[in-house]
């Protein structure tokens, strides 16, 4: 079986990761890895064992048997443990407010990050999108193609409001400004590391956004193909 194509997307929440990674897999054929889904289902099986995400060893053990099964088709956004179908459960703002502390749990990630790894080579298919905090850096380094896709602050902020249908800009912002604060302690989301292409999306339209990360895959690949 061919290596499967590695694509890394990282950025801050609201840049558009999920949305445009989505897209440009279904343009590509290429399976879709929504990391920050799997932290999220992490997070619900701590709770659901009756554990706190603050306490490292409730994490530590959670992980141990967590068992995630996610769909890699850009079409079908769901996602298991075990039995139950979390798909829902793992956006509840219960589980949404648990996340930060298993992304805070470093031994975890590490687990984590290497599932996420497998689950690439693993997929029979020609290439993998996968997004997410700490993809470009941490999960896949020498990944062919690494993108940091970056948005003004604001605007970041209102298309989050928009898709939440709340009117409460401020509020929204307030918010995601503080879920940036509390994740750049563990990686560093808003600074392109060396090799990585960043994308400001924010004088960007959704499928300008998209064709300018379906450029920077093409590129890649004509060059991969050249040798280069
Ligand atoms: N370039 C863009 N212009 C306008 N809206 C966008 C753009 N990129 C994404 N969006 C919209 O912004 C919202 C947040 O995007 P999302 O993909 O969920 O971001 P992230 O995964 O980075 O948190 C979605 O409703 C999405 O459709
Ligand atoms: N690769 C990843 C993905 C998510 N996460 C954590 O999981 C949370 C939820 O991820 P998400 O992708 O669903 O976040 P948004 O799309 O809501 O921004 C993030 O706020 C991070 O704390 C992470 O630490 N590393």
């Amino acid at each position: 079986m061919p290596e499967t194509f590695f694509v890394g997307i990282d950025g801050p929440a609201g840049s558009g990761k999920s949305s445009v990674s989505k897209e440009a897999a279904r343009r590509l054929g290429f399976g879709y890895l929504d990391t920050g889904s799997v932290y999220r289902a992490l997070a619900w099986h701590v709770l659901n064992q009756g554990g706190q995400t603050t306490d490292p060893a409730a994490v530590e053990a959670g992980f141990a048997t967590f068992e995630p099964r996610i769909s890699l088709d850009p079409d079908v956004r769901t996602i298991a443990v075990g039995e139950t179908d979390v798909t829902k459960a793992i956006r509840t703002p219960e589980t949404t407010a648990a996340v930060a502390g298993v992304a805070k749990t470093l031994s975890v990630r590490a687990k984590i990050n290497d599932l996420f790894r497998q689950i690439v080579a693993d997929a029979d298919l020609p290439g993998v999108i996968v997004e997410g905090r700490d993809i470009t850096t941490v999960v896949a380094p020498d990944a062919p193609v690494r993108i940091l896709l970056t948005a003004h602050p604001e605007v970041r902020a209102a298309r989050r409001s928009k898709e939440m249908g709340a009117e409460d800009v401020a509020k929204v912002a307030e918010a995601m400004r503080q879920r940036d604060a509390s994740d750049s302690t563990v990686v560093d989301f808003l600074n392109a590391a060396e090799g990585v292409t960043a994308v400001d999306t924010t004088h960007l339209n959704f499928d300008q956004s998209v064709d300018a990360v379906l450029s920077v895959i093409d590129e890649r690949r004509e060059e991969g193909r050249d040798g280069r």
